[in-house]
C-alpha cells in the first residue's frame, strides 16, 4: 500500500498546522513527522487514519481516503496514537492472544514477549505494569498483528534505553517486510529510518 498527499493542508481550529505538502510512501518506506509540541504531527496522523478530514488537497492510502469506521482499513492499517488503551485487567499473554484470534494469525507468544523483554511480566494483569512495560505491550499490540501500514505517535514515550533500541528494530522489522511506517517522535535517533522526514513548524494563522 502507498500513501499519497497531494496539496495536503489540515487545519486546527483558526490556524493551519500544514499546507500544501506533497507526498508519496511506497512500501517499505518510512515517514518520520518532526517538530515542536503542537505543531500538528498527532494531528497528521489522526488524518492518515482517517479520523479527521484535511482542509485541502487530499490524502490517500492504498488509493483510497482513509476511514478509520472502515474494517478492512483497520485490518489493513495498524495504529498507535495517543489515545490508544489496553485492557486493564488482561495479562500480556491473554492480549496477544486475543489479538491472534482477531486477526486469525498463529502468533508465537512467548517469542514475542520474550522479544519485548516481557517474558518475566506475561502473567500479571496491563493495569500493574510499568509506564514502560506498557508501552512495550502496546507496541506488542501493533506490530505482532498483520498489517500493510503502520502509524506510530511517539512510539518511544516511557522506553528506556533497550526499549528504544527494540522499538528501532521493530520499525526496521516493519519495513523490511514492506510494510509502510508513518512515526512522529521527539527521538531523532528514530530519523535514522527516515527515507522521508516532514518537518512541521509553527501553526500560521488562518484568514
Ligand atoms: N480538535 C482540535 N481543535 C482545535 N485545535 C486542535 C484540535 N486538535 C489539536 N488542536 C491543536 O492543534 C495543534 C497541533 O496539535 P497536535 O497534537 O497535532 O501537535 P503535536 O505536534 O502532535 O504536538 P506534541 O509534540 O505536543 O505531541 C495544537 O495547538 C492543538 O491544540
Amino acid at each position: 500500500m502507498e500513501l499519497v498527499a497531494d496539496g495536503l493542508g489540515v487545519r486546527a481550529g483558526d490556524v493551519w498546522l500544514l499546507r500544501e505538502v506533497d507526498l508519496h510512501v511506497r512500501p517499505g518506506e518510512c515517514l518520520v513527522l518532526t517538530g515542536p509540541n503542537g505543531s500538528g504531527k498527532s494531528t497528521f496522523l489522526r488524518v492518515v487514519y482517517g479520523m479527521q478530514e484535511p482542509a485541502e488537497g487530499i490524502v490517500t492510502v492504498g488509493g483510497a481516503s482513509p476511514d478509520e469506521r472502515d474494517r478492512s482499513f483497520r485490518r489493513r492499517v495498524s495504529a498507535l496514537l495517543d489515545d490508544s488503551d489496553f485492557f486493564a485487567e488482561f495479562t500480556p499473554v491473554q492480549h496477544l492472544e486475543l489479538l491472534g484470534t482477531s486477526f486469525g494469525a498463529d502468533l508465537d507468544v512467548d517469542a514475542l514477549l520474550e522479544d519485548a523483554a516481557l517474558a518475566d511480566r506475561a502473567d500479571v494483569t496491563a493495569g500493574s505494569l510499568s509506564a514502560g512495560q506498557r508501552r512495550r505491550l502496546l507496541l506488542l499490540g501493533v506490530t505482532a498483528r498483520p498489517f500493510d501500514v503502520l502509524l506510530l505517535d511517539e512510539p518511544e514515550r516511557a522506553l528506556d534505553v533497550a526499549g528504544k533500541g527494540w522499538l528501532t528494530d521493530v520499525i526496521a522489522r516493519a519495513t523490511g517486510n514492506g510494510a509502510v511506517v508513518v512515526l512522529a517522535t521527539h527521538h531523532p535517533p528514530l530519523l535514522d529510518a527516515a527515507d522521508h522526514v516532514l518537518e512541521l513548524g509553527a501553526p500560521e494563522p488562518a484568514r
